[in-house]
């Protein structure tokens, strides 16, 4: 599909086949990001990872970070930190089980990845940073909010401006950009004074890369470079893995027959264990068809991430002209009664020998994008929900308040270049029988 915004051509691809036209036969083509003026602001000039241009200061700057953060040898080691965590979010949760009260699952699960990405890539505690307030969960849906919407400057290059400070986008975006920088500052200081837990960490790395006038491409690293990772790592993290797990638990609720069968599962593979290792989760087999399955209906980034045609290319016959912006959609293919039988139906046993997986190279699931742009943490998010569901369905069986019922459940999405539910979840948790 063709349109036209402003004086900008957007072409929106919705089905597998030219899913992977774009993003395989195509890839180097259209693997650049296009300008925006709220990626512009949030990253310091397309200083970062997720919006930077195709070129070599992006591939360095990438492969720096997968090999510094996102590797699973890194990922392993920093489940100690999760464990830890979780621990904390088992003991909150059997405080409330145990005196019936229900708990604000979104919450929680945003809470407990915030935690953990702090510990891991920041190595300081969430809790004693300028962050830690209520305004925090605002602050990251307005951020997500004006990522994914539709700014008058992204289209009228000359005047578009005036419009989003009419509409207040903005000061929004001001408002963010500055407390996400106020944030930044304090994880430098709090690394320069030594003021934090453990050995040498990612900030550490990468203030020692900046003394050091390491040079990524052709570009010498300063402290916006810096802040810019910062802001991919905490925005690319949190959101994704929280809204999943959010969106499991609130399919499970609809759907008492997938819940008992996952929680069987669990059960019987942990036993009595009092945690669950990454070794466990190789074998809840069930468990990522449960997550597959909700990938498929809700991709956390239902658009992906936007692209920009570099050069020239071909889609079915039509030409694609350099500067063309792409949005792949995938919350249409994850729906398209073509791929899948009964597609709003929530079926995990539909991935029983499909051979689709979520790895980037079936074009019918892809919740981490494909290509050379797809995310490079893949393996940190999927562990990140796949640890946190199993030990929430492991601990606890779940009931919805007093008064409501399967059908109250809501189904409603917010706006956003990441699509969370938009009323939080909020359910009463028991104690798991014979613990
Ligand atoms: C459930 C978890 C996650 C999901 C579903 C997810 C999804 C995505 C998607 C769809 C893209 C765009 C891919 C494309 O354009 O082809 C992306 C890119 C990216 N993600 Fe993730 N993500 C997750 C977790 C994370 C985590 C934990 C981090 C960092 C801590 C992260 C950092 C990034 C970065 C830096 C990019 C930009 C890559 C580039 O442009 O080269 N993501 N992610």
């Amino acid at each position: 599909m063709l349109l036209k915004f402003g004086s900008i051509p957007t072409v929106v691809v919705s089905s597998s086949e030219t899913a992977k036209q774009v993003l395989k036969t195509h890839d180097l083509h259209c693997c650049s990001r296009p300008t925006l003026a709220g990626p512009k602001a949030l990253s310091y000039n397309y200083l970062d990872i997720a919006f930077s241009p195709y070129g070599d200061y992006w591939k360095e700057l990438r492969r720096m970070c997968v090999q510094e953060l996102f590797s699973p040898k890194r990922v392993h080691s920093f489940q100690p930190i999760k464990e830890e965590e979780i621990k904390k979010l088992v003991d909150s949760v059997s405080e409330s089980a145990s005196q019936g009260i229900p708990v604000n699952l979104s919450e929680k699960f945003t809470a407990l990845t915030v935690r953990v990405i702090c510990k891991s890539a920041f190595g300081v505690n969430f809790q004693g940073t300028v962050l830690n307030s209520d305004k925090f969960e605002k602050l990251i849906l307005n951020t997500f909010l004006f990522l994914g919407s539709f700014s008058a400057s992204d289209y009228f290059p000359n005047g578009g401006w005036i419009i989003d400070w009419l509409t207040g986008l903005k000061g929004e975006r001001e408002r963010s950009v500055s407390s996400l920088d106020a944030f930044y500052e304090q994880m430098f200081d709090l690394h320069k004074h030594g003021n934090k837990e453990g050995v040498e960490d990612f900030v550490d790395m990468l203030l020692r890369m900046e003394k050091e006038e390491t040079v990524l491409g052709s570009v010498k690293l300063t402290r916006d470079h810096l802040k810019a990772v910062l802001m991919n790592i905490l925005i690319g993290g949190i959101g994704t893995s929280a809204i999943t797990m959010t969106w499991a638990m609130t399919e499970l609720m609809r759907h008492p027959r997938v819940m008992k069968k996952v929680q069987s599962e669990i059960r019987n593979q942990i036993g009595n264990k009092s945690t669950i290792s990454l070794d466990d989760l190789n074998h809840l087999h069930y468990l990522k068809m449960v997550i597959n399955e909700t990938w498929r209906l809700h991709p956390p980034s239902p658009l992906m991430v936007p692209r920009e045609a570099m050069s020239e290319f071909e889609i079915n016959g039509y030409t694609i002209p350099v500067k063309t912006r792409l949005y792949v959609n995938i919350w249409a293919i994850g729906r398209d009664p073509d791929i899948w039988k009964d597609p709003e139906e929530f079926i995990p046993e539909r991935f029983i020998n499909s051979g689709i997986d979520s790895k980037g190279q079936n074009f019918e699931l892809l919740p981490f994008g494909s290509g050379r742009r797809m995310c490079p943490a893949m393996y940190m998010g999927t562990t990140m929900v796949e640890f946190g569901l199993a030990n929430m369905l492991y601990q606890f069986d779940w009931k919805l308040p007093e008064g409501m019922v399967v059908e109250d459940i809501d189904m409603d999405e917010s706006p956003g270049i990441n699509t969370s539910k938009k009323n939080e979840l909020v359910l009463v948790p028991l104690r798991r029988l014979n613990h």
